[in-house]
């Protein structure tokens, strides 16, 4: 089977090659402000041993999670994204499939001859008239949050190892119990931020969120770095230094902590504080820096923000998703240090290896309706230990 999924969100310019044994079934999408995610079922009668040739090409995010028989058929799921200025590719590739199943037949408003594909994101809305257009597709549009919810409940309870603490560059799996599941605060950071309070299989509310996301800081870091990607600009901030950017308690105490209220001296007083400075301009710091700075700030306000609503509702675990968190170890880091620093350690982060894919799996599930849920469960469980090995290799985070 061809990896074309990597290659359809990397490097856009080419050319997608369908594959008759690659029929694919139950596509999901979640068009958001930044990326489409997406997740389908692709069947075939690919041997095992091009199974693993196709998981292993991938990178971790743009992946297939191993296989299950189902019906005779070798089954693979498969988590893709795409930049959502570049939506053609994304209907390019799914042009590319032979698409067999589609899940919206039990759907009456919908009329009955077309064909229907389960979407949800803002740009289900947005791009309602494109993909009937270009795919003859009409998207059978899901809400976001229960999408959000419903894909997070399914993770944590259906896939080993799904969730993490991640504090001092050291990751730790946490199983949690079923029993035990309710409630929590979901903070999923795309472009923007959403807190989600869950106490249920279908039972939440949307208590808070912030414009201060993972589109500030593509959008603010490319602006102050000229970086021309995403990964280019995490990159650059694992090199810098934030200190030479922000204004550390110490800069402002004279070097010393101002213990009587339980800041250390390197604590930051005021991010980009150090930038006052009258004689140097943006182009006298190093752009590693200002990254490193930018993420700090965002990372450690969405942290701090997520804990005064988890102290709101007397939430212990406040569970992070959406791509900005990327599996990024300084900014896991630095969400884990402020929800612990403010909650006094009685708040815990957790992380997702699917952290992206939270709202496309969600609508993803709704092809329950078809009787799809217990397929899904049985896949999941089949593959959760093939997809421990395959789907986010611990050096990704
Ligand atoms: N390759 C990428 N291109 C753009 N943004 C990326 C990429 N990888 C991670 N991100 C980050 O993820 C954010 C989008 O997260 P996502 O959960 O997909 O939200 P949305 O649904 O709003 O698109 C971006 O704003 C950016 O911070
Ligand atoms: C509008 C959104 C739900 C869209 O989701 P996204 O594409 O960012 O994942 C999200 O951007 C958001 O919650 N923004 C914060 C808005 C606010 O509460 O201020």
């Amino acid at each position: 089977m061809e990896s074309v999924g990597t290659e359809a969100a990397n490097m856009g310019e080419r050319e997608f090659k369908s594959c008759d044994r690659d029929d694919v079934s139950h596509l999901s999408l979640d068009i958001g402000g930044s990326l489409i995610k997406m997740v389908y079922f692709s069947s075939g009668s690919s041997s095992p041993s091009d199974d693993q040739k196709d998981s292993y090409l991938n990178d971790g995010t743009n992946t297939s999670i191993g296989t299950s028989n189902y019906n005779g058929l070798r089954e693979k799921l498969h988590f893709l994204k795409f930049e959502t200025s570049k939506i053609d590719e994304c209907i390019k590739f799914i042009s590319s499939k032979h698409l067999r199943y589609y899940g919206g037949q039990d759907n009456k408003n919908l009329a009955s001859e077309d064909n229907i594909i389960k979407a949800t994101g803002g740009g289900a809305f947005k791009f309602a008239d494109l993909f009937k257009e270009k795919l003859g597709i009409v998207l059978d549009k899901v809400d976001e949050m229960s999408c959000l919810v419903a894909g997070a409940n399914f993770l944590l309870k259906a896939v080993n190892h799904e969730a993490f603490t991640y504090m001092d560059g050291r990751k730790d799996y946490v199983q949690i119990n079923h029993k035990d599941l309710y409630p929590y605060l979901l903070v999923n950071v795309g472009s923007g931020v959403s807190m989600i309070k869950v106490d249920g299989d279908n039972e939440f509310e949307r208590v808070s969120g912030t414009s201060v996301g993972g589109g500030t800081f593509w959008g603010l870091g490319r602006l102050l770095t000229k970086c021309q990607s995403f990964d280019e600009l995490l990159e650059l901030s694992r090199q810098g230094n934030n200190r030479v950017i922000d204004m550390l308690v110490g800069d402002i105490y004279g070097g010393t902590d101002y213990s009587k209220i339980g800041l250390t001296s390197t604590t930051i007083a005021s991010s980009f504080g150090r930038a006052i400075s009258a004689n140097k301009e943006l182009d006298d710091y190093r752009p590693e820096d200002v990254a490193r700075s930018l993420l700090r700030m965002i990372s450690n306000n969405i942290g701090q923000i997520a804990y005064l609503n988890a102290l709101r509702f007397g939430l212990k675990r406040i569970i992070f998703g959406g791509f900005f968190i990327r599996g990024h170890a300084y900014t896991m880091d630095t969400i884990s240090v402020a929800v612990d620093f403010w909650s006094k350690g009685e708040a815990k982060a957790l992380f997702l290896r699917h952290e992206g894919f939270l709202g496309a799996l969600g609508a993803f599930m709704n092809y329950e309706k078809n009787g799809f849920t217990d397929i899904t469960h049985q896949f999941m469980e089949q593959s959760c230990e093939i997809a421990q090995d395959l789907v986010c290799k611990d050096e990704d985070l």
